[in-house]
C-alpha cells in the first residue's frame, strides 16, 4: 500500500505518517524515530488484518487501472491466494472484456473528475450463480492531493436484490390476479418466472379436476407438446394418498417426452386453497446441471401459494357462472338458460324448418317423498331422476330443472313420432325403482309436449302450452304422456277465471253451510249434522262443492275455505246448544290439502276455543284414500287431534286400500261406509255382503258406523238388520240451511222422546 495516500471521502484507507507517530509516541514513550518506525509497521500490519477481515471488497488501483492493494475477499474472488498475486494487473486480466470496459469507464471517471461514485449496482463475475454488488469508487489521492488513482469499495447485496425481485415478481402475480387475468395465462407468467428463476430447470402447472381427479395440464411453457399430451389427463385419484405417485407419472411421462439427456428428478408441491383442499401440483424438474439463483426456493413457496389463490378465484368464478344457469342440486340448466335455448332452438326452426318439441315433466307425489323421507332423500332422488333423462336425451336435446320437481326437455331436429318415443323410454326410465338408504322408491312422472311453432309462438307460450298438456297427463291418471291440443288452453282458461272468482268469493264471504242430519236408524232422531259447504255464486246461484272444491284443493285455496268451515260449523253446534235445541255431534269434512297442512291443529284448537264448543261434539271426516297416501305422517296427525279431544271419521269407507291391520293403529272413533254401497241394496247381494262385513268389522274393532246415502226403507231395514246404528241420507233429509236445521231439531225432542 502506498505511505501517506489519504481517499477522498469518508473512509480513510491509510494514516498519515505524522498521525502515526504522533499516536504511538503517545503510547509508548520510547525515542520518537524508533518508536515511529516499529509502530508503523505494526499498524500497518494491524490495519490490513482489519481491512482483509471485511467481507465487503475493498481495493485500489492506480491511473492506469492497475491494483495497488485489495483485501482478502477481491484476492479471492479473483481467484488467486496472495495479494501479491494481484497488485499489478488490471480487471482486463481477470473478467470478460465488457465487464472489464465498464468498470474501468467508470473509474475513468472518477479519476478524471475527482467526484467520488456512490452506489451502482452491477452483477458479479465470478463465484458462481448470479451475484449483484453495489459499488463505491473515490478518488485516491497522495499526500499533496493529487488524484493518483482510484479506490473501491463493494458489497454483496445478491440477497437484497433476490428479496427485492420476488417483491416485484409477487406484487405482479397478485396484480395479475387482480386484473382477473385467464387462469392459463397466470400460471404460464408463474411457470415462465420459476423457470427465469433457475438454469435448466423445467416447471409444469397443472390443475386437478375436482370429480374426475384427473390432472389437467395449463402450463409449462419449457415442455414440448407431447410431455403435455402425456400428463393431460392422467387420473390421480385420491389426491392426497400420495404425492410421490404423482411425482412419478410426471416423471413418466417428462422422460417419454424425450426432454433433456440429462436425468431430472421430478419434485412436486401441491397447490392448495385456503381449505387445505388439493387444487393442483407444481411440477419441478431440475438436474445435477440445474442451477438456481438465490432466493429460488422462496420463489417457488410464493409461486404455489400465488397459484393456489389464482386457482380458487378461478374455480369461485366458474361456479358463479355456471349458477347464473345451472341448478346447483343436479347440474341442469336453469330457468334462465332454459329460455336462452329454447329461443335459439326456435331461431334455428325457422331458418332450416325444421320443429321443436318442448316436454314439461313433473313428478307425481313428489311432495310425500319429501314430506314422508325428508328433503336429503328428496334431493338425492331428483339428482338420480336428472341423470336419467340426462342420459337419454343424449345429444337429441337439452334437459333443464325449473322447479322443485318439474324439468323441461327441448327435442330439436326430431319428429314428433320419435319424440314421443323417445319420452317414453324416460318416463320408464324415470319410473324404474331407486334404492335409497336401504329403501327401494319407486317414482313416476307425468309429462306435456308441446311443439314450435304450432302450439306456441314465443319461449313463454311454448312452455305454458307443454304445462297446460302436462297437467292434462295429471288428470289422465299421472304416469303419462300427453300432447298439447288448442282445447287445453279454453280449460286452462276457464280454470283460471274460475280460480280468481273462488278468491274473491273468499273475500266477499259468499260461502254457506248446510247441514245434513245423521240419525238413530231405529228411532229417526238426530244425532248428528254434516256441515256440507255451498257458494253463494252472485251470478249463478248455489254452487256445490262438486264443481269448486277440487279446484280450490289444487289452488290451496281450500285451506281458508276449510278454516272458515271449520269455525262456522262449530260456532253453529254451540248456538244450538245455547239455544237449548241439543247437543248434537257436528261433522266437518277435511281434505287432504287441508290435512297436510301444518297449522291444522293451531286453526282446529283456534275453532273450538273462539267458539266454546267443547271439543267431544266435533268430529272430523277424512278420506280413506287421504289417509293412506302417507300413512305415517296421517297416524301422528290423527294422535295430535285425538289429544285435542276431537273425534275422527274416516269417510266413504270401503273405497280405498286400506288394511285391516292399518286401520287398527289409527285413533278412529267411526267408519261412514260409503253411499256406492247402499245405493243397490236391496238388488246387489255383493254390495249388502260388504255392507254387513263392513258392519261386523267396525264393531269387533270397537268403532261406530254410519251408513251414508240411504234413500230407502229398505236401505234403513237392512242396516238395523245388520246392526248398524247410524245413517244419513235423503230419506231422513237432504242437507238444508241453518234455519230449517233449527226448526228440525226443535221438533227432534218432541218427535223422539
Ligand atoms: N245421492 C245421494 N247423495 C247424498 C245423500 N245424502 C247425502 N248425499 C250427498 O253426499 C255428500 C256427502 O258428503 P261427502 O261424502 O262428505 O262428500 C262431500 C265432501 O267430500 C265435499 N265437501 C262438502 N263440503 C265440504 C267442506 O266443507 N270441506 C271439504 N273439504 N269438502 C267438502 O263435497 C262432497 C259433496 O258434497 P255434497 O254435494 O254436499 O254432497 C253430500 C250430500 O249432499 C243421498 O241419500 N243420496
Amino acid at each position: 500500500m502506498t505511505k501517506g495516500v489519504i481517499a477522498d471521502g469518508e473512509l480513510p484507507i491509510s494514516l498519515s505518517e505524522v498521525e502515526l507517530a504522533s499516536h504511538a509516541a503517545i503510547l509508548h514513550g520510547r525515542p520518537e524515530s524508533l518508536q515511529r518506525d516499529i509502530d508503523m509497521v505494526e499498524r500497518q500490519y494491524w490495519l490490513e488484518n482489519v481491512i482483509n477481515q471485511i467481507p465487503d471488497y475493498i481495493y485500489a488501483k492506480d491511473l492506469e487501472g492497475r491494483f495497488l492493494f485489495a483485501n482478502q475477499a477481491v484476492v479471492a474472488n479473483n481467484g488467486l491466494s496472495h495479494l501479491a498475486d494481484l497488485v499489478g494487473r488490471t480487471d482486463f486480466d481477470f473478467l470478460p472484456r465488457h465487464v472489464a470496459e465498464t468498470a474501468a469507464d467508470v473509474e475513468r471517471r472518477v479519476t478524471e473528475t475527482g467526484l467520488p461514485h456512490f452506489g451502482s449496482e452491477e452483477l458479479a463475475f465470478r463465484g458462481g450463480g448470479e451475484r449483484w454488488l453495489m459499488f463505491t469508487r473515490v478518488p485516491l489521492r497522495d499526500a499533496s492531493g493529487t488524484i493518483v488513482g482510484v479506490v473501491g469499495a463493494s458489497r454483496d447485496i445478491t440477497a437484497q436484490k433476490s428479496a427485492e425481485r420476488r417483491m416485484r415478481s409477487q406484487s405482479y402475480l397478485l396484480e395479475m390476479i387482480a386484473r382477473g387475468t385467464p387462469l392459463a395465462d397466470f400460471l404460464d407468467e408463474l411457470a415462465r418466472m420459476i423457470t427465469g428463476f433457475s438454469e435448466d430447470v423445467h416447471a409444469a402447472l397443472l390443475t386437478i379436476r375436482p370429480n374426475s381427479g384427473q390432472l389437467r395440464m395449463v402450463a409449462a411453457p419449457t415442455l414440448n407438446e407431447e410431455y403435455q399430451r402425456r400428463v393431460n389427463g392422467v387420473s390421480i385419484l385420491p389426491v392426497t394418498a400420495n404425492l410421490a405417485m404423482i411425482e412419478a407419472a410426471l416423471k413418466l411421462a417428462f422422460d417419454q417426452a424425450g426432454i433433456s439427456e440429462l436425468d431430472h428428478q421430478c419434485h412436486c408441491l401441491p397447490i392448495s386453497d385456503a381449505d387445505g383442499q388439493i387444487e393442483g401440483v407444481l411440477a419441478l424438474y431440475s438436474s445435477e446441471a440445474s442451477r438456481s439463483q438465490p432466493g429460488f426456493s422462496d420463489f417457488v413457496s410464493i409461486a404455489v401459494h400465488m397459484a393456489g389463490i389464482a386457482i380458487s378465484r378461478h374455480r369461485a368464478e366458474a361456479r358463479i357462472r355456471f349458477l347464473a344457469d345451472h341448478d346447483p342440486l343436479t347440474g341442469m340448466a336453469n330457468r334462465a338458460l332454459l329460455d336462452r335455448k329454447l329461443t335459439l332452438a326456435m331461431q334455428k326452426a325457422d331458418l332450416r324448418g325444421g320443429e321443436v318439441a318442448l316436454a314439461f315433466l313433473d313428478l307425481d307425489n313428489f311432495k310425500l317423498v319429501n314430506d314422508s323421507l325428508g328433503h336429503s332423500v328428496g334431493d338425492q332422488l331428483l339428482k338420480i331422476v336428472a341423470d336419467r333423462i340426462y342420459e337419454l336425451i343424449g345429444d337429441h336435446g337439452s334437459l333443464a330443472r325449473i322447479g322443485g320437481d318439474e324439468f323441461v326437455i327441448i327435442l330439436e331436429s326430431m319428429d314428433i313420432k320419435s319424440c314421443l318415443g323417445l319420452l317414453s323410454a324416460i318416463r320408464e326410465a324415470v319410473a324404474r325403482p331407486i334404492a335409497l338408504h336401504e329403501i327401494e322408491l319407486r317414482i313416476t312422472c307425468s309429462i306435456g309436449v308441446a311443439t314450435y311453432p304450432s302450439h306456441g309462438k314465443s319461449a313463454g307460450d311454448l312452455l305454458a302450452s307443454a304445462d297446460m298438456a302436462m297437467y292434462r297427463a295429471k288428470e289422465l291418471g299421472r304416469d303419462g304422456i300427453a300432447l298439447f291440443t288448442a282445447e287445453m288452453t279454453a280449460t286452462v282458461r276457464r280454470k283460471l277465471s274460475r280460480t280468481d272468482e273462488l278468491r274473491q268469493a273468499i273475500l266477499r264471504d259468499e260461502f254457506v253451510l248446510h247441514y245434513q242430519p245423521q240419525v238413530d236408524v231405529q228411532t229417526g232422531r238426530i244425532i248428528a249434522a254434516e256441515a256440507l259447504v255451498r257458494w253463494n255464486h252472485p251470478c249463478e246461484g248455489l254452487v256445490f262443492p262438486d264443481d269448486f272444491i277440487a279446484l280450490a284443493e289444487e289452488t290451496g285455496l281450500i285451506v281458508p275455505i276449510g278454516e272458515w268451515v271449520l269455525r262456522t260449523a262449530c260456532s253453529q253446534a254451540r248456538t244450538w246448544q245455547e239455544q237449548g235445541l241439543g247437543s248434537i255431534r257436528i261433522s266437518v269434512n277435511v281434505s287432504a290439502r287441508q290435512f297436510q297442512e301444518r297449522r291444522l291443529i293451531e286453526t282446529v284448537a283456534a275453532a273450538l276455543n273462539e267458539t266454546g264448543l267443547d271439543s267431544s261434539w266435533l268430529e272430523l271426516e277424512i278420506t280413506e284414500s287421504l289417509i293412506m297416501k302417507d300413512l305415517a305422517g296421517s297416524i301422528a296427525r290423527m294422535h295430535e287431534l285425538e289429544k285435542l279431544g276431537v273425534k275422527l271419521a274416516v269417510d266413504d269407507f270401503g273405497t280405498g286400500y286400506s288394511s285391516l291391520s292399518a286401520l287398527k293403529r289409527f285413533p278412529l272413533s267411526r267408519l261412514k261406509i260409503d253411499r256406492s254401497f247402499i245405493a243397490d241394496i236391496p238388488h246387489d247381494a255383493d254390495d249388502m255382503a260388504i255392507t254387513s262385513a263392513i258392519i261386523s268389522l267396525a264393531q269387533k274393532m270397537g268403532l261406530e258406523v254410519v251408513a251414508e246415502g240411504v234413500e230407502t226403507e229398505e236401505q234403513a231395514r237392512f242396516l238395523v238388520e245388520s246392526g248398524c246404528k247410524e245413517a244419513q241420507g235423503y230419506l231422513y233429509s237432504r242437507p238444508i240451511e241453518q234455519e230449517r236445521f233449527s226448526r228440525m231439531l226443535e221438533s227432534n225432542g218432541r218427535d223422539h222422546p
